[in-house]
């Protein structure tokens, strides 16, 4: 599995975490090529690993087993038309971690119904601790899946969705998802400071408590309601900001967040493709 080749157009931010996490993972950096049009971000990603890089888009992706598009969605037609004289003449995997493009767009671009696998990552990928959501073509193959899941675990987990159009789901509680955390947070922070604590000690706590919290969820197989449960004293402290919580429709409030901006991605998909 470590040995396939893989090419990653664009070699930005998101590529050089994945890359990072490859070979942290045991695929050889010798196996990986990167094509960018900045040489700063190439300089900087063969600081993270000893990759083969250049400037020439169809040269990185030539002889690939996964081609890795990792550039901005409003790039991504001129990227494909860079590659798709290579393309039409391989069986690669096209893997895409670009929020929005549709898959048949793609393919159009590519002009032909090349294998793509649509990837809906999130940013705690740049440390290894992502979630992904992930979409296979028809034309994709038992092993191209299996090649493009292990490439997206070695940042984080992945789960795969059946029906493309879930992709705006995924986008709406994992894509989009660590921005919710961070606002909870900085409003925990905030009423921590106006409950008398300085910024900092707000600041040290809440974190510490999202991580327990996160690690709790992930690690004791504890349902949430129950985890939350817990915590919550009969006639105690976490009684009293739970109600208050819920009084003021926190559930509702986060379902219509997550609709608009489930919605949101719909209409991106609309103008991409
Ligand atoms: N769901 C999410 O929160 C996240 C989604 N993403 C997606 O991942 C993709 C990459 O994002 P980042 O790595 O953060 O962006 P980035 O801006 O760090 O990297 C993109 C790279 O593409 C290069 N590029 C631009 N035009 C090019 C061309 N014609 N040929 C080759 N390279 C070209 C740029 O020079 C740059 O180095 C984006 O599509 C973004 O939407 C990334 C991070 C998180
Ligand atoms: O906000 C956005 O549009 C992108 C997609 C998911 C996370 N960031």
């Amino acid at each position: 599995m470590s040995d396939f080749s893989i090419a990653f157009i664009g070699a930005g931010n998101m590529a050089s975490s994945i890359i990072g996490g490859l070979t942290a993972s045991g695929h050889r950096a010798a196996s990986i090529h990167a094509a960018d049009v900045s040489t700063e971000s190439l300089e900087h990603l063969t600081r993270v690993a000893p990759v083969t890089t250049g400037t020439d888009n169809a040269a990185a992706a030539s002889g690939a087993d996964v081609i890795i598009l990792a550039v901005k969605p409003q790039v991504m037609a001129e990227v494909c038309a860079s590659i798709a004289p290579v393309v039409a003449e391989s069986d690669a995997l096209i893997l895409t971690i670009a929020a929005g493009v549709p898959i048949a767009s793609y393919q159009r671009w590519l002009h032909t119904a090349a294998p793509v696998v649509r990837c809906m990552p999130n940013t705690p990928s740049l440390l290894g601790s992502g979630a992904s959501g992930l979409f296979a073509s028809p034309e994709v193959s038992s092993l191209q899946r299996e090649r493009a899941q292990a490439i997206m675990d070695a940042v984080g987990t992945s789960v795969w969705v059946e029906e493309e159009q879930q992709l705006h789901a995924v986008t709406a509680v994992s894509g989009s998802g660590p921005a919710y955390f961070f606002l909870f947070m900085e409003s925990m922070v905030n009423a921590g400071e106006r409950l008398g604590l300085d910024r900092d000690t707000a600041t040290a706590l809440v974190q510490q408590t999202c991580l327990g919290a996160a690690r709790m969820a992930l690690e004791s197989g504890v349902p949430l309601d129950e985890l939350r449960q817990r915590v919550t004293s009969p006639k105690g402290t976490t009684e009293r900001a739970i109600a208050s919580f819920e009084a003021q429709g926190l559930r509702e409030l986060v379902h219509n967040a997550l609709t608009a901006c489930s919605a949101r991605s719909e209409e991106l998909s609309n103008e991409l493709g």
